[in-house]
């Protein structure tokens, strides 16, 4: 099961995504980033990159798309807040 993340397991895995831009969303337990890219086709390829882990891991970004720009919240709903799933999805959105 995806459980909320512990207050020692946030320390650990959230601290590094604060670093590399990842903001708490206000007023709920989830995390957020803007991505900007160099245009469309560069945005929604990443998305699609993005999209086949989603899928294999079965947890699944909110996100909007504007031209070259996503803006990403991540949480865990069926945990009702943020779990190690979302923190896992985080580095995978940096890192591709
Ligand atoms: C039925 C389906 O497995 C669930 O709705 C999955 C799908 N993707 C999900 N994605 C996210 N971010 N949180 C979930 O709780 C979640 N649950």
């Amino acid at each position: 099961m995806n459980e909320l993340l512990s207050d020692t397991a946030r320390e650990s895995l959230l601290k590094p995504l604060f670093d590399s831009g990842w903001t708490m969303v206000e007023g709920r337990d989830a995390i957020t980033k803007d991505f900007k890219f160099k245009d469309f086709p560069e945005a929604f390829g990443w998305m699609t990159r993005v999209a086949i882990f989603a899928e294999k891991w079965d947890h699944h970004p909110e996100w909007n798309n504007v031209y070259n720009r996503v803006s990403v919240t991540l949480t865990t709903h069926d945990a009702g807040g943020l779990s190690a799933l979302d923190a896992k999805l985080a580095r995978k959105m940096d890192g591709l």
